[in-house]
């Protein structure tokens, strides 16, 4: 499980070693880390570093510290370094005499041919976007197609929000130090490969977390020996209408290939689920089912009186449920039909399902505003996107990259309701459940679509390819 930090958590954590930054042990730790990682950089591009050229764009703060005794690492091996400073009279005295010291260079321009810049403009202290000045640095920066390191955040970036500011950095490899920062997870994509340095320091258990391939393959019920149909989770299934049978057919059709266990469906499509899955046992209604461990409603339902019925009906068995698409929007407006729930509730909202919950789009502080609606709904809400947040009540969080962004198609989200259904069913907490769900999702539509765009059809057929690469994962 990698934990992820505020900038508060991690301040707190280096001010008890009692280190005392300016040019301190710390920092020292942290400017190797950031020489080796552009060492590595400079090589992955080409034989040698002698002679390479490497740009530090230095900001005012300790930032552009950690950049400036980087560099002098660097000009001692070899490397043509030059900084420079976009506010000459703060940079890092301690590290410009450093950096000098070895015949380090600093320069007023950009170099017309250059494998390197790195991006120590700031760090934890940035706020807001980039300014004008350092934004015309690496617009040229760019034009030279060097490899862009960020010193712990691309520059631009809220180290907390992960609000990208426009104009900010986007780096193909950001060091951070000690722990990764809620930016990492929150901009991933913003600031590419993340290398975390050790520089000893110790942080709490965090609030915010996202499991590695290796813990959801662990995670995954897979059937034993003693296992049985039941035993793996009996999910039901509801969704689709005459209007959108289509939703009922991938939700379920997920649901079967993501356990073992059983798939139950109700709801007018069944003959087109049968025709798909006809492992599928249908029935008339929620309370004609039989045996369910976990509910899943939502997808293609309709908003009118019906849909309300069905989702009433389906709440009050007091399962695990999840709720998305159609039964969210029902939801809305009838928040109260989840009152005296004990069982847990997921709810899957894509955005405008998030505003329509919460009176309020999710965006920009995406963590913030799922954490409310989690708090303020008393259930678990699975924020869909690129990145994915799933809140507890209690204000933890489990986030997850898809790494890509070929799921965002239509239907896609009935095939996650699926997964996540059945992972419910099967005795997953609903927090698991949903960033579990939202890793094959995602590792599945990267699998379908191999560069080209896919149909939620194609990810749903890439969910078992994509479980049986993580299984050889398990210990
Ligand atoms: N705290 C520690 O013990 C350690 C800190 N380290 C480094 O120190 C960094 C934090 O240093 P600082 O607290 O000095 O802060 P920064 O270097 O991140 O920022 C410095 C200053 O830049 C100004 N600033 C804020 N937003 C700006 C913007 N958008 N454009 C231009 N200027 C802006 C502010 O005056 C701010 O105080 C970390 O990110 C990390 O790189 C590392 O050396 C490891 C140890
Ligand atoms: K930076």
């Amino acid at each position: 499980m990698t934990g992820y930090y505020t900038a508060a958590q991690i301040r707190a954590a280096e001010e008890a070693t009692g280190d005392l930054l300016s040019g301190g042990v710390l920092m020292v730790r942290a400017a190797n880390a950031v020489a080796g990682t552009v060492l590595a950089r400079l090589r992955r591009r080409g034989a040698g570093v002698y002679g390479r050229r490497v740009l530090l764009v230095v900001g005012a703060g300790n930032n552009g510290g950690d950049a400036l005794f980087a560099g002098a690492t660097l000009v001692r091996r070899g490397v043509r370094v030059e900084a420079l400073l976009l506010d000459p009279d703060r940079a890092h005295r301690a590290g410009l005499s450093a950096f000098r010291r070895v015949g380090g260079r600093v320069t007023d321009g950009v170099p017309q041919t250059l494998d390197v810049a790195v991006d120590a403009v700031v760090g934890l202290g940035g706020r807001g976007p980039l300014r004008p000045q350092a934004a015309a640095v690496f617009d040229v920066i760019a034009q030279t197609g060097a490899t862009v390191v960020a010193v712990d955040l691309p520059s631009g970036i809220d180290p907390d929000t992960g609000v990208v500011h426009q104009p900010s950095v986007r780096a193909d490899v950001s060091v951070t130090f000690g722990a990764p920062r809620l930016a990492h997870l929150l901009a991933g994509p913003q600031c590419g490969e993340v290398v975390v340095a050790d520089i000893g320091i110790d942080l709490p258990e965090s609030s915010v977390d996202s499991p590695s391939n290796t813990e959801v393959a662990q995670w995954w019920p897979l059937p034993g020996p003693h296992d049985d149909k039941y035993s793996q989770g009996v999910v039901g299934i509801v969704a689709g209408s005459a209007t959108y049978p289509g939703a009922a057919v991938l939700s379920t059709a997920a649901a079967v290939a993501a356990t073992s266990g059983m798939t139950r469906y109700i709801g007018p499509a069944a003959e087109q689920v049968l025709a798909v899955c006809p492992e599928v046992v249908t029935a008339a209604g929620v309370g004609a089912a039989g045996r369910v461990q976990a509910w899943a409603i939502g997808p293609g339902i309709g908003t009118g009186d019906q849909a309300h019925e069905l989702l009433a009906d389906v709440l009050a068995a007091d399962l695990p449920t999840l709720i998305d698409a159609d039964g969210l929007t029902v939801l809305a407006r009838d928040p109260g039909l989840l009152a005296g729930r004990a069982a847990p509730t997921l709810l899957t909202p894509h955005a405008g399902e998030f505003a329509r919950l919460a009176g309020a789009d999710p965006t920009p502080d995406r963590l913030t505003a799922v954490r409310a609606l989690a708090e303020r709904m008393n259930a678990t809400v699975l924020l869909k996107g690129r990145i994915t947040l799933v809140a507890d009540p209690d204000g933890r969080v489990s986030g997850n990259d898809a790494g890509s962004s070929w799921a965002a198609t239509a239907g896609a989200g009935d095939v996650l309701t699926g997964i996540a259904g059945a992972l419910l069913s099967a005795g997953l907490p609903a927090r698991a459940a949903g960033v579990a769900a939202a890793r094959v999702h995602g590792l599945a539509a990267a699998r379908a679509s191999g560069g080209a765009p896919i149909g939620a059809s194609a990810l749903r057929a890439a969910v078992a390819p994509a479980l049986r690469e993580l299984s050889d994962l398990r210990e």
